[in-house]
């Protein structure tokens, strides 16, 4: 039975799923952005800045900000595209098969369409039972020309310490450093951050996994061929209005990405790329 329930999270509206197991996971429609996710047993997985903006026009710091159609500025569209500063529409809501569930989308309009003029339709769904939440995200082409677009679910994990975290399963990956606009390859096994870093590797198709002591949480992607992997360091988190100044030791943005070859849909096709985490 779909039965949508709205809550209020820091005075916006809100999905919140919770699995029969007691799992679960609130969504905002500001944005289609996940902002919490508490696993069986667990603590909370993501990181969402204490001092965040939310409402008309802002985008929340942390969570799972969604990006589409434009990855960052390469383009000329608003910075990371135009549906993560807008309001989306909750369209499901249902407890199966031991799952929490939700749906929400995004359709294009006469705001974007005056910005881009591209129709589209922009649909989340948030699966969530035990130890696992799954999100996919489907683009389906309502427009009558092919869709280009570049996407990503720009993952904001929570860290106890970022700087004795480490990021496994990019060994061999060719990646583009975006601070110093240079390409190189991921020879070892294990990331560990210790300053600013941006990079957009290549996937290679097998599970990552971020480890901090007595924690292990894996991130599978299906359909988004990169990962682009982000934490502003302590300068850069100070730059930030919107986030302490300390707090970047408390995250690492992990990003199921489509932006080094932007993903071509035809008039009524879809594409659909999945995010999986568990821990
Ligand atoms: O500050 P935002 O617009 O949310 O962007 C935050 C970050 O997003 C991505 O991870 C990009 O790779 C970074 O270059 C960017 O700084």
């Amino acid at each position: 039975m779909s039965d949508i329930k709205l809550v209020d999270f820091q005075g916006q509206p809100a999905l919140r799923l919770r699995a029969p197991d007691g799992s679960t996971a609130i969504v905002l429609l500001h944005g289609g952005h996940l902002v919490s996710w508490v696993p069986l047993g667990q603590g909370e997985q993501l990181y969402l800045s204490p001092t965040t903006r939310y409402g008309a026009g802002s985008s929340v710091r942390g969570g799972m900000p969604v990006i589409f159609p434009q990855f960052n500025t390469r383009g000329p569209l608003p910075r990371h595209g135009l549906v993560r500063t807008r309001g989306w529409q909750a369209v499901e809501s249902v407890v199966r098969g031991g799952h929490a569930l939700g749906v929400l989308r995004f359709d294009s309009n006469a705001e974007t369409l005056a910005i881009w003029p591209q129709a589209f339709s922009l649909e989340l769904t948030f699966s969530l039972a035990g130890n696992t939440i799954e999100i996919e995200m489907a683009v389906t082409n309502t427009g009558e020309t092919p869709l280009d677009f570049t996407a990503a679910l720009h993952t904001y994990l929570r860290c106890n310490d970022v700087l004795k975290a480490q990021l496994e399963g990019l060994q061999t990956c060719a990646y583009e450093d975006c601070l110093k606009g240079e390409f190189h390859q991921q020879w070892g096994d294990v990331l560990s951050v210790i300053g600013p870093i941006d990079r957009i590797y290549r996937h290679s198709g097998q599970p990552l996994v971020l480890r901090e002591l007595g924690r292990k949480l894996e991130i599978k992607l299906d359909g988004f061929e990169d990962v682009v992997v982000w934490n502003p360091g302590a300068e850069g988190a100070a730059a930030l209005p919107d986030m302490p100044d300390a707090d970047w030791t408390q995250m690492l943005c992990v990003e199921a990405a489509c932006v080094r070859e932007p993903i071509t849909v035809m008039p009524d096709d879809e594409w659909v790329g999945l995010q999986t985490l568990s821990c």
